[in-house]
C-alpha cells in the first residue's frame, strides 16, 4: 500500500491553559479531499497553523510525503510541499498575477528578473486550475475568486503536495464558489491530498472523499464520507441536541444546494420566528434610496418582522445596509422609523434613529484584541450599567454571560483577551455586543450574521434574532447571501441584483430552490425571476415620498447642518 501524503501523529498545542490541539491524527492520501470541521474554537486554525511553520506543536509528529517533523519553519513547510490558502491572502495587489506567483522566487538571467518566461509558466498554472486571468493583470483588479486561483497556481509553482484550503469560499459569490468546487475536483485528480476546513456541510456533502471533525481539541470523528448523512456530520460537530431538532429533520433539504456556495447547516422550523400577522404598521419605511452603485431602492419592514436580503456577493445587500446605517453617502430617498422621517448622515444618527447595524466584517471592524472577552463585548453598554460613575462589574458579569450563552461563546471566559479567541470566536463577540445593544433599538440591520460561525452557534443566533423580533418588535433586516439561513431566519426575503431589489419571495414560495433560481434568473437583465414577484412597480410606501434628485450632504458632514428630513424632502441618508 502506498504512504498516505500527509499523516498527522499525536499532534498537541496549548495556549496558556487553553489545550488547542490534544493528540490529534489526520491521514490524507494523495488524490483525497479531507474536509476538517469543527465548531469555532475546535482547533482547525491551530492545527493548519503547525502545519504552515506559524506555531511549533507541543506533541506529535507531521509527516509529509514520508518525511518526519515534529516542527516546521514556514519556509521548512513550503519546502516540505505544504501550500496554504489562507482567507485572508497573501497576494499582493500592486503587482501583476505572474510576479505573484514568482514571488520570493522570481527566475532571474544576467541578475534580473526573467519576466517572459516567468510569464510564460504563469499561464500554464493559471491554465492549470481553470483562471481566467491573464499573467499581466493585476492582482487589485481581480475578483476575490480569481484572486485565490492565482495563489492555488502559486502553490502549484512550489510543487505543492499537500493543499490545505481554509474556509475557501466564505468570500466567494455563488458562482465563484462553482468554480473553485470544480477546481478542487480537478486538483484532486492531479493527485494532491487537499486539506478542506470548513463550516458547510453542503460543500463537504460535494466534495469531501472523508471527514475529521475536532471538538475542544480532539478528534470526535473521523471518517470515510461514504453513506455519511447530514445529520451524523451535525451531530459530529454540534453534539446531538443541536442536531435532534436541527438540520437534518428539515424535509427535503439534504441535496439542496446553493449555486455552489455551499449550504449550511441551518436551523430547523423551531427555530423560525412565529410569523407576524400582517399587515402591521411598517417600523422601518425606505423609499427610493438610492447611493453610488445601487437604488432606487423601496422596502418595508413591519414591526416584529424578519426580512431578508438576498443576492449573490456585489449585488448591493451590503451597501443598502451600510447607506441606512449612515457609513456610505445616499444619493437621495427617504428613510422613516415608525412614524418619525430620519435624516441620517453618520452611524451616530442612525444610533440615534433606532438603527443599529451588525457588520459582516466583524473582525477587521469591531474586535479590540487586547480588551478582554467582556470589555469587548460590553464596550457600549458599560456606562449604562455603571452605578454613580463606578463599574458595577457584578452586574457587567451577569450581562456578559447571558450574552455569550446567546450566541455560544467558546471559552466563555469573560477574563480572556479577545485576541485569543478564534476567528469565529471573535465574531460572535461582536455579534453577542450588537444583539445586546439591540433590546433598546427598533431596526436591527444584520450583515451576514453567521458567516464564519459553527452550525450549534448559528442555531442559537437565528433563535435569538427571533425573539428579539417576536418579543420587542424590532424589525430586523437581514443581508444574507446563504439560503439556509435565509429560509431558517426570514419571514419574508427580498431579492437584490444589480443594486436594486428585482423580487420578493415569502411563505410557502420561500426556499432554497425558490431562492437560487431568483438571483440566477434576476442576473439577466430581462427575464423576471420565477416564482417571484416582481416589486419594482410596488406601492410606495404610506407616507413617504421619491426622492428628489439632489445629492444629499457627504457622510462628515455634521447632523446639524443636514436639510430636514420631511415626508417630502429628500433624506440625508448618508
Ligand atoms: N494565539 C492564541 N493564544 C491563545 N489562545 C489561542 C490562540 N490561538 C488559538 N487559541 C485558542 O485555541 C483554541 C482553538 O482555536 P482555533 O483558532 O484553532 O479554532 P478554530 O477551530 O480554527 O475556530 P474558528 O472556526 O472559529 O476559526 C481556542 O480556544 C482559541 O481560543
Amino acid at each position: 500500500m502506498t504512504e498516505p501524503t500527509l499523516r498527522i501523529r499525536g499532534l498537541g498545542k496549548s495556549f496558556g491553559g487553553v489545550r488547542a490541539l490534544d493528540d490529534v491524527d489526520l491521514t490524507v492520501p494523495a488524490g483525497q479531499v479531507h474536509a476538517l470541521l469543527g465548531h469555532n474554537g475546535a482547533g482547525k486554525s491551530t492545527l493548519i497553523k503547525c502545519l504552515g511553520g506559524a506555531y511549533p506543536p507541543d506533541t506529535g509528529t507531521m509527516e509529509i510525503d514520508g518525511t518526519v517533523h515534529t516542527r516546521l519553519s514556514p519556509r521548512e513547510s513550503i519546502a516540505a510541499g505544504v501550500a496554504i490558502i489562507f482567507q485572508t491572502l497573501s497576494v499582493v495587489d500592486s503587482l501583476t498575477v505572474a510576479e505573484n506567483i514568482f514571488l520570493g522566487q522570481e527566475w532571474t538571467r544576467y541578475g534580473t528578473v526573467h519576466r517572459r518566461a516567468q510569464e510564460e509558466v504563469a499561464a500554464g498554472l493559471l491554465e492549470r486550475v481553470a483562471a481566467t486571468c491573464s499573467p499581466r493583470d493585476r492582482l487589485g483588479e481581480l475578483s476575490m475568486g480569481q484572486r485565490q486561483l492565482v495563489e492555488i497556481a502559486k502553490a502549484l509553482s512550489r510543487s505543492a503536495s499537500v493543499l490545505v484550503l481554509d474556509e475557501p469560499t466564505a468570500a466567494l459569490s455563488g458562482a465563484e464558489s462553482d468554480a473553485l468546487a470544480a477546481r478542487v475536483e480537478h486538483l484532486r485528480t492531479q493527485g494532491l491530498a487537499i486539506v478542506y476546513v470548513t463550516h458547510l456541510l453542503g460543500e463537504v456533502e460535494r466534495l469531501a472523499d472523508a471527514v475529521t471533525v475536532l471538538r475542544d481539541g480532539r478528534v470526535s470523528h473521523g471518517s470515510t464520507m461514504a453513506g455519511r448523512t447530514r445529520q451524523e456530520l451535525v451531530e459530529a460537530v454540534a453534539g446531538a441536541a443541536i442536531a435532534a431538532h436541527g438540520p437534518g429533520r428539515r424535509p427535503g433539504k439534504a441535496g439542496a444546494r446553493s449555486g455552489g456556495a455551499g449550504t449550511t447547516a441551518h436551523a430547523s422550523d423551531a427555530a423560525r420566528p412565529p410569523r407576524p400577522v400582517r399587515p402591521r404598521p411598517a417600523r422601518l419605511a425606505v423609499t427610493g434610496l438610492r447611493g453610488p452603485g445601487f437604488g432606487p431602492v423601496d422596502l418595508d419592514v413591519a414591526e416584529g418582522e424578519i426580512v431578508a436580503l438576498y443576492g449573490l456577493i456585489g449585488a448591493g445587500r451590503t451597501r443598502i445596509l451600510e447607506t441606512l446605517f449612515g457609513r456610505r453617502p445616499a444619493e437621495g430617498g427617504t428613510v422613516r422609523v415608525g412614524d418619525r422621517a430620519v435624516t441620517v448622515a453618520r452611524p451616530a444618527d442612525a444610533l440615534a434613529a433606532g438603527i443599529a447595524l451588525v457588520p459582516g466584517d466583524r473582525r477587521r471592524q469591531g474586535v479590540f484584541a487586547a480588551l478582554s472577552a467582556q470589555d469587548n463585548a460590553l464596550l457600549p453598554s458599560v456606562r449604562r450599567l455603571a452605578r454613580r460613575g463606578v463599574r458595577a462589574l457584578r452586574a457587567e458579569r451577569r450581562v456578559f454571560a447571558g450574552l455569550s450563552g446567546a450566541v455560544g461563546l467558546r471559552p466563555a471566559d469573560p477574563r480572556l483577551p479577545a485576541a485569543a479567541f478564534s476567528g469565529g470566536n471573535q465574531q460572535k463577540l461582536v455579534l453577542g455586543r450588537w444583539i445586546n445593544e439591540a433590546h433598546d433599538v427598533d431596526v436591527l440591520l444584520l450583515d451576514d450574521p453567521t458567516q464564519g460561525v459553527d452550525v450549534g452557534a448559528r442555531h442559537e443566533i437565528y433563535q435569538v434574532v427571533a425573539s428579539l423580533a417576536a418579543q420587542r418588535g424590532t424589525a430586523v433586516l437581514c443581508a444574507s447571501s446563504d439560503p439556509e439561513e435565509v429560509v431558517a431566519l426570514a419571514h419574508r426575503c427580498l431579492i437584490v441584483s444589480g443594486g436594486r431589489v428585482t423580487g420578493e419571495l415569502s411563505g410557502a414560495e420561500l426556499t432554497e430552490t425558490a431562492l437560487l433560481s431568483a438571483v440566477h434568473e434576476a442576473a439577466r437583465p430581462t427575464t423576471p425571476a420565477p416564482g417571484s414577484v416582481p416589486v419594482s412597480g410596488a406601492a410606495p410606501v404610506s407616507g413617504s415620498a421619491l426622492a428628489s434628485e439632489s445629492a444629499p450632504p457627504p457622510a462628515s458632514t455634521p447632523a446639524s447642518t443636514t436639510p430636514p428630513a420631511s415626508p417630502t424632502t429628500p433624506n440625508g441618508v448618508a
